[in-house]
């Protein structure tokens, strides 16, 4: 027998798969807070703001929606070559908007829902044929975790630290992180720090590979662009693209098809005719 403080075997029958758009009308109607997205047609980077500093960068329903809208807009950018995801103020993210989260439990197909739409934003923002970072400052608490995990590359401040709480909210990870994070730091470190819930620091998180890089507060967004453009600026937006392609490629027969795009075409012709001599 099972007393009540454990979990019951797990029957998800009664959740069933959404439609996103009607889970996109129940959730916009919390409000708080914005998602901003910018297009910098010139330097081919688009910045995508999290903005509702007021309550430390949480997601309200409405945010959730207008992340999704934000990501497929981004989807149709064809002379984008990079994305920086950032936030406002001294935090980068701290999950849910609770005020929400307490008027949503009458029914667990409501976390179910708000799971499937977050999971289709990151996945889709993931897949972007962009080249993603993400700069995490101050703290990154609970889902603010997980969508850090979205980009190719996030960027800690000195101070950053890192909380998977959901366990101490009595949840699980539910935006992408049960696969994301394990990508990232392997399974046995994954499951730590989604177990304890500790504090992740800059210095551990370089050396788990959670971070990539520092960037300083105050010059966050400059710091990461520069950082950025040594990886795409010296290229031109379909090698960039492609090779991002290839990154997610998931069989050989991607990969050489990706090959094909490029070959014999103007870009890779004036290279050879370069004789290189690389190092
Ligand atoms: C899968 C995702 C999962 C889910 O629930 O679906 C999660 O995200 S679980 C994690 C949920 N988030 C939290 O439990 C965060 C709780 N908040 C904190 O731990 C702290 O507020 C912290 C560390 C984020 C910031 O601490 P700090 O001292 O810097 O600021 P304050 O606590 O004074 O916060 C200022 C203001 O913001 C409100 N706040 C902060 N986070 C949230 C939130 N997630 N939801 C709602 N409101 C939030 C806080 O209550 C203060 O409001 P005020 O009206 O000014 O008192």
């Amino acid at each position: 027998m099972s007393s009540s403080a454990e979990i019951e075997p797990l029957d998800a029958s009664y959740l069933t798969e959404p439609n996103l758009e009607d889970v996109k009308r129940q959730l916009g109607i919390y409000e708080g807070g914005r998602i901003k997205l910018t297009k910098d047609e010139d330097s081919g980077v688009a910045y995508l703001c999290i903005d509702h500093a007021e309550k430390k960068n949480c997601f309200s329903g409405k945010m959730m929606v207008d992340f999704n809208d934000a990501v497929a807009e981004l989807e149709k950018w064809e002379t984008g070559k990079g994305l920086i995801l950032y936030s406002s103020g001294d935090l980068f993210c701290s999950g849910s908007f609770l005020n929400v989260v307490k008027q949503l439990t009458d029914d667990p197909n409501h976390g179910y829902r708000a799971s499937c739409l977050m999971h289709d934003s990151v996945q889709r923002l993931r897949n972007l044929p962009l080249v993603s970072v993400a700069i995490v400052q101050g703290k990154s608490i609970g889902g603010g975790g997980e969508i850090m995990l979205s980009t190719d590359f996030r960027l800690f401040t000195q101070n950053t630290l890192v909380a998977y709480v959901q366990a101490k909210m009595g949840i699980t990870t539910a935006w992408g992180a049960g696969m994301f994070l394990k990508q990232k730091v392997g399974h046995s470190k994954a499951l730590d720090y989604i177990l304890t819930g500790r504090k992740i620091l800059t210095e551990e998180a370089l050396a788990v590979g959670l971070a990539d890089g520092i960037v300083n507060h105050e010059t966050r967004l400059d710091d990461a662009l520069t950082w950025l453009n040594a990886r795409i600026q010296h290229l031109p937006t379909s090698l960039v693209r492609a090779q991002k392609r290839n990154i997610l490629a998931t069989s050989f027969l991607e990969e050489r098809q990706v090959l094909g795009s490029l070959w014999g075409r103007p870009s890779h012709l004036n290279a050879l005719n370069q004789n290189y001599k690389h190092y």
